[in-house]
């Protein structure tokens, strides 16, 4: 018998999200969310989907991510799809940054672990959660192949111009300092899917995709290469965001550390954990400042209109970029379902060829879908991402080719 199926984990700051799937179908067996992990109200949702039955929850505190992928292990073996199964043939973990090194997904050596560990500085919420997955599904299952998928490999292809900061050459290479980009799973996935929903082939289509989640990206992707992004060398750049501000003149660091006596660490927090939407009106939930707004609260509204500035002004850059667009596509939490922020962010872009038909935004759906009224000269999606099915993917065509040369 030949193990077909692929364990994905997606450890973010805060959250475990996984599914096991069977790559002969890429048919999903269970999926589930631990969320707020290290908090007294954690609460695990595991839906066990081969076994035909509805969500099972669990509540209650939760110490760690090795804690949750711990309670994750027994709600699958409650199931009969424990870790311990000879059908699993790897583990596809989500490793946010990879730096420069890792631009293809990579089997985990401790080596490669190690790596994943230096790069902790320039992934701070990100890369300490991926590395726990890690060591601890390897000491479950130390035989299997634990598989490492980059968030930043698919934005390798940017083209020098758009890596660089424009600072000191010597100093700037020397750190490492550079645009790498984030969410790389999400775009590459989703701006092929959008090039599918087109009814075009990837490599013939210019897409702008806007990844809205807590965190949020856009990138310009020309014939299946992303050739720019909002992210830079970690994920605080760019777009407005649940907790992060996105772009600030980097003047504001060293002014408040002059002026306000904050360390670099109060910053760090400052800008990382208490900006965004969070800084700007007290909610990081979407659907909070919606309602907030139409309640006619002015602090949410303020939030709202910074969020989708913003996101116009990427719009435009990325349109420029391109030079000619034949898709604009949303998608991720906040790009999937808020209908407000979809069209606020294209009102007034009609002379780009861009438009919301009302109708067609207002459908809530979990299928691909365009929104852009018949005849439109470029299209606007809606394009569910599925991080975790092109983990699942990626992980299996690795460790078949490597069962190949064995
Ligand atoms: N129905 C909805 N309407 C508006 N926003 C939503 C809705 N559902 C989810 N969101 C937003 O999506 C965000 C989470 O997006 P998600 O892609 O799951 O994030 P991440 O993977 O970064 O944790 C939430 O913070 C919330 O703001
Ligand atoms: C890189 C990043 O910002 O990821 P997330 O949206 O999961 O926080
Ligand atoms: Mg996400």
């Amino acid at each position: 018998m030949t193990a077909t199926r692929v364990l994905v984990l997606n450890s973010g700051s805060s959250s475990l999200k996984y599914q096991l799937l069977d790559m002969r179908d890429a048919s999903r067996l269970a999926t589930g969310l631990v969320e707020r992990i290290g908090e007294a109200t954690s609460r695990l949702v595991h839906t066990p989907l081969a076994a035909g039955a509805g969500p099972r929850e669990r509540t209650g505190p939760i110490a760690d991510h090795d804690a949750a992928l711990k309670a994750v292990a027994d709600e699958l073996a409650h199931d009969g799809l424990g870790l311990d199964s000879p059908e699993l043939a790897a583990i596809g973990h989500r490793v946010v940054h990879g730096g420069l090194r890792f631009t293809e997904p990579t089997v985990v050596t401790d080596e490669v672990l190690t790596e994943i560990e230096r790069l902790i500085p320039v992934a701070p919420l990100h890369n300490p959660a991926n590395l726990t997955g890690i060591r601890t599904a390897r000491a479950l299952r130390p035989e299997l192949p634990q598989v490492a998928v980059f968030d930043t490999a698919f934005h390798t292809t940017m083209p020098e111009a758009a890596a660089r900061y424009a600072i000191d050459v010597e100093t700037a290479d020397a750190h490492r300092i550079r645009r790498y980009g984030f969410h790389g799973t999400s775009h590459a996935y989703v701006s092929r899917r959008a090039a599918r929903l087109l009814g075009r082939d990837p490599s013939e289509v210019n897409v702008i995709v806007l990844h809205l989640g807590n965190g949020a990206s856009a990138s310009a992707v020309s014939g299946g290469r992303c050739v720019e992004t909002s992210m830079g060398l970690t994920p605080l750049e760019g777009l407005v965001m649940g907790t992060r501000s996105g772009d600030v003149d980097p003047a504001v660091t060293f002014h408040l550390m002059r002026v306000a006596g904050m360390s670099a660490d109060e910053v760090d927090v400052l800008l990382n954990k208490r900006s965004g939407l969070v800084g700007l009106c007290g909610d990081n939930d979407m659907r909070e400042i919606r309602r907030r707004v139409d309640e006619g609260d002015e602090r949410a509204a303020l939030a709202f209109d910074v969020y989708v500035h913003r996101l116009k002004k990427y719009i435009g850059a990325y349109y420029a970029v391109l030079g000619r667009v034949d898709a604009v596509v949303f998608t991720a939490g906040v790009g999937e379902n808020a209908a407000p922020v979809r069209s606020a962010a294209l009102a007034g872009l009609e002379g780009l060829g861009l438009a919301v038909d009302a109708e067609l935004n207002a459908v809530r759906s979990a299928e691909a879908r365009l929104i852009s009224p018949a005849g439109s000269r470029v299209a606007v999606a809606v394009v569910p991402t599925d991080e975790e099915l092109e983990i699942a993917r990626q992980t299996h065509e690795l460790v078949e080719k490597a069962n190949a040369r064995k």
